[in-house]
């Protein structure tokens, strides 16, 4: 009877996976909403899951057979009658699994005889004192006049956020909580003449301007949060090859809103840089060893199952942060290094840790 519901056929395309599913999930079991990771891999397994497959949730939403790491089925089980299924659970800690097959981006999951044990010391968790600070960008393209001489060009505008506690795992502040700083960019100083729109179409006035409209328009806990308003002017150079990391992975986010884009499994093209402490328009030279440990261990990854905690940027900044301090990789003067992790070319986060 289970294998007419669910063919054996079907699970033996996932034999050799690693399959991933939560039991008691099912809505009319009481302890449902502890959701209990399991792990199948092989055929005796599998067997284990076809015994107990009526109290299995497998999930399809975050996990694919080429994730990385972490394959589940794709489709949910048909349920015999009188049972009904519960909502996926949206957001699960996984267990750092550092053994698990590494996966490419565009390769099944195969396993890496490459992979020994983590470098010393990763992961060293995150770091209990220090400053987090968050950067959202929105570009316009303006004609103005400065100075009695043309002045037209691509500007950028980055409202800066700083918190030394993070509100929700994870966050100084949703970078979505500043979508409204976009759309007034768009809408009011995108492809216009500022001559028209703004008394001081400068950089300062374009600043004053946005700093005005975000004291007016950010939420009251955001606001509270906002450090600075930058604006660059022309197009930004991309950093050196010396002074980057770049790696592709995928992850999914907690605690965001329903229906949020960024608690679905999707992927980046991550950029991690290291401003100078002093002037952190100036990126440092990236350690051999960060390049390494960062290229070696997050790319091609689902980051939710190389962390044990929300994997966004603010976290992937503090964790190799902390990381550099414990491998005794300092900056300029000694210093600890700041690390920015930048997800999509809008926004960034950073970690500075507290000077000892
Ligand atoms: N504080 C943080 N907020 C968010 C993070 C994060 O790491 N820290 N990450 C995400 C998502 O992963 C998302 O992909 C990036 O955020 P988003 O604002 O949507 O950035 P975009 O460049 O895609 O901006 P759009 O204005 O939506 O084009 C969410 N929040």
């Amino acid at each position: 009877m289970v294998n007419d519901l669910f063919p054996f056929s079907t699970l033996r395309r996932y034999a050799g996976v690693k399959l991933v599913a939560w039991e008691n999930c099912a809505q009319d079991i009481p302890e449902s909403r502890r959701a209990c990771r399991r792990s199948f891999r092989s055929r005796s397994d599998i067997a284990t899951l076809l015994g107990i497959w009526d109290r299995l949730w497998i999930g399809p939403s975050h996990c694919s057979r080429d994730a990385g790491g972490v394959c589940s089925v794709q489709h949910r089980l048909p349920l015999p009658p009188g049972r009904s299924w519960a909502p996926a659970p949206r957001c699960h800690a996984l267990p750092r699994t550092p053994d698990l097959e590494r996966c490419t981006m565009n390769s099944p999951c195969e396993a890496d005889p490459a992979a020994g044990p983590l470098p010393n010391g990763w992961l060293p968790g995150l770091p209990a004192g220090g400053t987090y600070t968050i950067g959202k960008r929105a570009n316009c393209d303006i004609a103005r006049t400065v100075d009695g001489i043309d002045g037209s060009d691509l500007v950028t505008v980055e409202l800066v956020l700083t918190a030394t506690e993070l509100t929700k795992p994870g966050f100084v502040c949703d970078f979505g909580d500043l979508s409204g700083f976009q759309q007034h960019v768009d809408q009011v100083l995108d492809h216009q003449d500022l001559d028209t729109i703004l008394a001081d179409p400068t950089g300062a006035g374009i600043v004053a301007h946005v700093r005005a409209w975000a004291q007016e328009n950010l939420p009251d806990d955001v606001r509270q949060l906002l450090d600075d308003v930058r604006v660059f002017t022309g197009r930004l150079p991309d950093p050196a090859a010396d002074e980057a990391v770049r790696f592709r992975a995928r992850h999914w986010l907690c605690d965001l809103p329903d229906g949020h884009k960024c608690g679905r499994h999707h992927g980046h093209a991550y950029l991690v840089t290291l401003p100078d402490p002093d002037q952190p328009d100036n990126l440092l030279p990236v350690p051999g060893k960060l390049r390494e440990v960062v290229l070696s261990r997050f790319h091609g990854q689902v980051l939710n199952t190389v962390f044990d905690f929300n994997p966004t940027s603010e976290h992937l900044a503090a964790v190799l942060t902390a990381w550099l301090v414990e491998q005794e990789l300092t900056a300029v003067g000694g210093r600890p290094f700041t690390v920015r992790v930048s997800e999509t070319a809008s926004t960034w986060s950073q970690f500075t840790l507290e000077a000892a």
